[in-house]
């Protein structure tokens, strides 16, 4: 109850106190000028915690950002009397369209690599806001911008920050809607495990440049605001120092956390203003809190708080989730999908992994593909589900060609894998793992989903139902709620199992699902593959248990060296001399093996 309860206070309580600041100090007070920067500077850091909390990726530049916000409504309400919110508009526009230009190329690149091109871009802004002099009246900048009006009434110090407060708190609340959706989910999964977002279909480039662009509109709303607080945008407001300040906030607040970004901007912003004798020991205060920071509390100062709390007031079990999940009813048929595989080849410089391989799976049947270490079975998956390219051969699924296609367009064909080590987001619960599945299939938009639209939350609703119905297919409902990374291994499988299936998979990929399962769990997934097959589905699975193969496989393949050694019926497949000497060994040939 308490668990429950607090978090709710302490929102309303955060949200009352900001309300009521201004009934305690003055409507000219240096408090209440304090109070309002902190604000913009809160919506810019609810950005940056989206792109680098949310979606891992790091800018060293939004200062940029706020620069564009900035310049765009001094320029526009100065130089051509716009009204604010016309110009604020347009500066949050700017700021969104030129971060797609400045990271397009970047997303191509590693997480640092991103990091190092932001910086370049803030840079070469700062330089390019000095040099256009007749746009930007250089180091002088722009003066008088004049204060937001409605109604024919200018806004004063006390309207402007109440605007600041509303803009804040649906900045955050639109934000916090979004990292609770498909796209939240997308955005870990990227930042995470960019495999499981690529088998799920979404596509990295275009996960990560939402999270960018969201987070640019928002520095530029910041901007716009900073600007008018002001009155006064210079070249100097918005040096390389600032980007830093605004990852430091969200860094010390705790990154990829919901109030990460409030409380590191409250921390970092009010410290020199409550210290303001110790103006000169500022930087070492800062570079004293962060290295604490890191060394005990890695999660920021919010990561700290939430797990003082849980010590302190630790979760129920929670009964829901699984109540609602036993009352999931029967998955319905599948139409299978069949694979057709021929003349796969595939060299990764010296090693040849496949050499012209055949392999023809039926639609609804389950075929295993089996061999020695190293023979070439996992390179098979990588090409049939599009995560490498091959060098030459032919891959159909239902029929139609899938060479040339993406990773994701392929699952979003109904083809979903499993990992040999599973690749599922540790940091989002079971259920959410699952419901990861469905983001090709999902429609509702950001707008629908930031708004919270009935659709969205309708279709969220009906998702989530079907998402524990399939944890309670494969076993494991009772973990609905458990965070991915604190389950144990076998059930990880399943879980990636799951997540298959609530993508609509209908030819699924299973990469060695036994490896390291107990003799229960074995036995749980031979029977979960058998009914998936005996719900329609077709299953391709890579495995070195040969009892499950023989138990489940209607068909075997054997691979040796990158070249199909046999295939047919497990039992006749076993019993090839020539099987068993390359796979098992002479010893096995004596012993004699299971059919
Ligand atoms: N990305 C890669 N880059 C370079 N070599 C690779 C790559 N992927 C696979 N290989 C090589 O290709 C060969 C086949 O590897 P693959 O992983 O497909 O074998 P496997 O049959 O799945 O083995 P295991 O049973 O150990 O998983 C190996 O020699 C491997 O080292």
């Amino acid at each position: 109850m308490l668990r429950a309860v607090v978090p709710y206070v302490a929102q309303a309580a955060a949200l009352g106190a900001a309300l009521a600041l201004p009934a305690f100090v003055g409507a000219n007070s240096y408090a209440l000028f304090v109070a309002t920067q902190l604000g913009i500077y809160v919506i810019a850091a609810i950005g940056l915690n989206l792109l680098a909390g949310y979606a891992g990726q790091v800018s060293l530049g939004h200062a940029a950002f706020v620069a564009i916000g900035a310049y765009s409504v001094a320029l526009l309400t100065v130089d051509h009397h716009w009204p604010f919110w016309a110009a604020a508009v347009v500066g949050m526009v700017l700021a969104a369209g030129l971060g797609v230009l400045a990271a397009l190329p970047a997303f191509r690149l590693n997480t640092w690599y991103f990091a190092f091109i932001t910086l370049a871009f803030a840079l070469v802004f700062e330089k390019m806001i000095v040099e256009w002099r007749w746009l930007t009246k250089g180091f002088a900048g722009v003066v008088g911008v004049p204060p937001p009006s409605a109604f024919g009434h200018e806004f004063g110090p006390r309207p402007l920050y109440y605007t600041v407060v509303a803009v804040t708190v649906v900045a955050f609340i639109l934000v916090r809607n979004i990292v609770h959706s498909r796209f939240g989910r997308a955005f870990v999964a990227v930042r995470d495990v960019e495999p499981a977002a690529l088998a799920i279909g979404a596509s990295p480039q275009r996960t990560k440049l939402t999270a960018f662009v969201i987070s640019a509109a928002l520095a530029g709303v910041a901007g716009a605001f900073f600007a008018v607080q002001k009155t006064v945008v210079t070249p100097d407001d918005f040096t390389a120092d600032f980007s830093i300040f605004f990852l430091l906030t969200v860094v010390l607040g705790g990154l990829g956390t919901p109030w990460g970004p409030i409380i590191g901007a409250l921390v970092f912003f009010l410290i020199p203003e409550l210290l303001a004798g110790l103006q000169s020991w500022r930087m070492l205060i800062y570079g004293g809190l962060l290295l604490g920071l890191m060394l005990f509390a890695p999660h920021g100062l919010y990561g700290a708080l939430r797990q003082a709390w849980r010590r302190f007031a630790p979760a129920p079990p929670k009964a829901g989730a699984a109540a609602d999940a036993s009352e999931a009813r029967e998955h319905p048929p599948i139409a299978g999908l069949a694979l057709d595989i021929s003349g796969l080849r595939k060299q990764f410089g010296g090693v040849l992994a496949l050499d012209g391989v055949d392999l023809s799976v039926p639609a609804g049947s389950c075929c295993a593909i089996v061999g020695p270490n190293g023979s070439g079975k996992t390179t098979l998956l990588n090409l049939a589900s599009g995560y490498y390219v091959p060098d030459a051969g032919s891959v159909k699924i239902g029929g139609v060609e899938a060479l040339g296609s993406s990773a994701q367009k392929i699952a979003a064909r109904g083809v979903g894998r499993t990992f040999q080590t599973p690749r599922l987001i540790a940091d989002l619960t079971a259920l959410d793992n699952v419901m990861l599945g469905a983001y090709t299939r999902e429609r509702a938009g950001l707008l629908a989903t930031a708004l919270r639209l009935p659709s969205a939350r309708a279709e969220a609703r009906r998702l989530r139902q079907e998402a524990l119905g399939f944890l309670h297919f494969v076993g494991v409902a009772d973990r609905a709620d458990v965070e991915a990374g604190e389950i144990p291994h076998g059930q990880q499988r399943l879980i990636e199992i799951a997540r298959a299936m609530m993508g609509g998979a209908r030819l699924i990929l299973l990469d060695e699902p036994a490896a390291g399962l107990s003799m229960s769990e074995l036995e749980r997934l031979e029977r979960l593959i058998m009914r998936i097959c005996g719900l329609g589905a077709t299953i391709v699975i890579v495995e070195h248990h040969l009892d499950l193969v023989a138990n489940v496989a209607s068909d075997v393949t054997v691979l040796d060296r990158g070249t199909v050694l046999a295939a047919g019926k497990p039992a006749m497949v076993f019993n090839d001399e020539r099987v068993m000497r390359a796979y098992m060994g002479e010893r096995a040939l004596k012993a004699g093996v299971p059919a």
